[in-house]
């Protein structure tokens, strides 16, 4: 269970995060949503313990996130790439993980990283080191998944591939929280997080509606 209450953040005088307030459940998928320089990554930050809330309160399985308790919970894929550049993939592989005998293997092969292993990162394509590093975020099975814009720069293929990942995460109880622009994605969360200059509303499964959620944005 996550509970966000009232997180707020400025940057210097601009206020980005007006009072952000909702709840996920174990198993579900919640998409947040919202024009470029909305505020969606900047809430991503916060909740995945990189960036300080201004206020506001996070909890993780009702235990408040602070210090450790973010790395314990959550896995975190930020927008820009977070691999160490100079180092080939399984090193970076090793670098993420590699605290349980078996899991590395597991991981190459749920995101079929064998044929690139001995590449350094800073010769991978923009998709090759995307799905590495959602590989990496998966280490140790993290109760929580905090996504951000996870299949820009995918193939269809690789796309098709995380998002199966996703499916049977969300069934073995996973929370995913993902910021995403891709329809397919909006359609198949569990709820919507529409955001708006800051502020938030919320969409159940049945009330996820592309027209709706554009004509929204639009006007807000
Ligand atoms: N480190 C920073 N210092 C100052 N302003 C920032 C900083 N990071 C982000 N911002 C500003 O905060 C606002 C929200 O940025 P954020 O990256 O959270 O938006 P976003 O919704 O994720 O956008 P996108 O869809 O383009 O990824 C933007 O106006 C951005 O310019």
């Amino acid at each position: 269970m996550i509970e966000v209450k009232n997180v707020v953040k400025h940057y210097k005088k601009k206020k980005v995060l007006q009072d952000i307030s909702f709840q996920a459940k174990q198993g579900e998928c919640v998409a947040i949503v919202g024009r470029n320089g909305c505020g969606k990554s900047t809430l991503l930050q916060i909740m995945a313990g990189v960036l300080k809330a201004d206020s506001g309160e996070i909890r993780y399985y009702g235990q408040k996130a602070q210090g450790k308790a973010f790395r314990k919970f959550c896995g975190y894929v930020p927008q820009e790439n977070p691999l160490m550049e100079e180092l080939t993939v399984l090193d970076n592989l090793k670098l993420w993980g590699a605290v349980k005998s078996g899991e590395t293997e597991a991981i190459i092969k749920q995101f079929h990283l064998a044929d690139i292993l001995k590449m350094p990162v800073a010769k991978l394509s923009g998709g090759m080191k995307r799905r590495l590093a959602i590989a990496c975020a998966c280490f140790n099975w993290p109760p929580v998944l905090l996504l951000d814009e996870p299949t820009t720069a995918l193939d269809l293929y690789y796309k098709e591939n995380i998002h199966e990942f996703l499916a049977q995460y969300r069934k073995l109880n996973g929370i995913i929280l993902m910021t995403t622009h891709d329809e397919e994605e909006i359609q198949n969360a569990d709820r919507c997080l529409i955001m708006t200059e800051g502020r938030m509303k919320e969409l159940s499964k049945d009330q996820i509606n592309m027209q709706e959620i554009y004509q929204y944005i639009k006007a807000n």
